[in-house]
């Protein structure tokens, strides 16, 4: 350890293009308003609790290398436990001044703190530099790939500047000596509970379950009442051009309008429209369609270049009666469209706008919710095939007799 007074490392390059985005791609499809203004965060106890745990799988071979790497670098002469994993995203406003992760009595079991940077400083947002106030290297500049690891005492007392434009992306863990606080042990619990313990692999039972509507309602403090604000699923779609249809007989009912039962039609059967198209395949609630355009927009530039035969999406063209159910949902779920617009507008660098809205494309996005389906499908299986090894041992690990995967579909 080069500096005992402030022991810190810096890695640079220790996760692959590749996996940074596969890691924004599970953020951007399943965060949650987080818990402070303008953070977003993806815990893996929420991918458990709306049944996507089989987004945990590519996290599992990170963090195990960057438990061996704490516990190497930091000369630990004793195991150490994952306190909590969770990807991170801050936008505009969002900031923290200076403190140490060790600084409430309640997080005293925090011993180190590892900050893993998914996207990059420039080109993904500006602001958000990290400084440590004493000792060196004084400012990191977060670039995807690269980690800084800190204990998490009062030996590395830092600040976030404040996010002035687009989305940063972390993933942080910390590490505690005390097993009382292992991740691991309430993960395996929890996953205990739910379907992964029913070795029959249920088609459907890894379909994501959205959690409650507040929850993804912006601003949060609106989120009791919705009566302004928005929903930052639908907010998203929206300035992808893309909009939300229910068959829902209910769905213009002025009885039904006045209230927020309308919300609910988001956790119930809907299709994509956009502009006079209707796609005709039904997707089993709003997470559902959220996760696959996400991964639409993940894979969306290598879906084109590989073969698409043109015409294969199914599209209808929306009638009147249709439409107007389109935008009774819309003006729900969008109380405020231009804040919703200006929100969104805001996550993006110009360059992501142009590239995202110019060039949707049915037949690619055709292609994505079958590549959705093998993706999800493939890592559901892997993480069937783990859990009772995760079971006897007490822990998440990759599981050799299993073999390689790579972390990129
Ligand atoms: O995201 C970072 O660079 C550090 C965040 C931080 O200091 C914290 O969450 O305690
Ligand atoms: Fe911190």
């Amino acid at each position: 350890m080069a500096d005992i007074e402030h022991p810190r490392l810096v890695l640079h390059n220790f996760l692959s293009r590749d996996v940074c985005k596969e890691l924004e791609f599970i953020h951007k499809s399943c965060c949650t308003i987080g818990y402070r203004p303008n953070v977003f965060s993806t815990t893996l106890s929420h991918l458990i609790a709306t049944n996507c745990s089989h987004l945990i799988m590519p996290l599992v071979s990170i963090r195990e290398r960057l438990r061996e790497k704490v516990e190497e670098y930091f000369r630990c002469d004793f195991e150490l436990v994952i306190e909590f994993t969770g990807l991170i995203s801050w936008t505009k406003g969002a900031s923290i001044g200076w403190h140490s992760d060790d600084n409430r009595s309640y997080l005293k079991q925090r011993d180190f703190a590892v900050v893993c940077y998914l996207n990059s400083y420039g080109e993904d947002f500006k602001g958000g530099l990290f400084h440590f106030q004493d000792g060196e290297p004084t400012t990191i500049v977060p670039l995807a790939g690269d980690v800084v690891m800190y204990t998490a005492d009062n030996k590395n007392v830092h600040a976030v500047d404040e996010i002035t434009e687009g989305e940063r992306i972390t993933l942080t863990l910390w590490f505690s000596r005390d097993s009382s606080h292992d991740e691991d042990a309430k993960l395996i619990s929890f996953l205990s509970q739910g379907s992964l313990d029913n070795l029959d692999p249920k088609v459907g039972s890894h379909l994501p379950m959205p959690a409650s509507n507040s929850m993804y309602w912006f601003p949060p403090d609106e989120a009791s009442v919705f009566k302004s604000g928005f929903d930052i699923r639908c907010a998203k779609l929206h300035v992808l051009g893309l909009d939300l249809y229910s068959s829902s007989e209910q769905i213009c009912q002025s009885s039904v309008n006045s209230g927020n039962k309308l919300l609910e039609s988001l956790m119930e059967p809907l299709q994509l429209a956009r502009g006079d198209q209707l796609f005709e395949m039904k997707f089993i609630n709003v997470l559902h369609v959220f996760q696959v355009v996400q991964f639409y927009c993940w894979k969306g530039s290598k879906l084109k270049a590989t073969e698409v035969e043109e015409g294969e999406a199914k599209l209808k063209l929306l009638s009147g009666e249709e439409k107007a159910k389109i935008n009774c949902l819309k003006s729900v779920v969008l109380k405020d469209q231009l804040q919703a617009e200006t929100f969104v507008n805001d996550l993006y660098s110009w360059k992501q706008q142009q590239q995202q809205q110019s060039c949707f494309d049915w037949a690619a996005f055709s292609a994505a919710v079958m590549e959705w389906e093998a993706y999800t499908q493939k890592l559901y299986h892997r993480i069937l095939a783990s859990f009772p090894h995760w079971r006897n041992y007490g822990s998440l690990f990759l599981v050799p007799e299993l073999g390689e995967f790579g972390a990129s579909f």
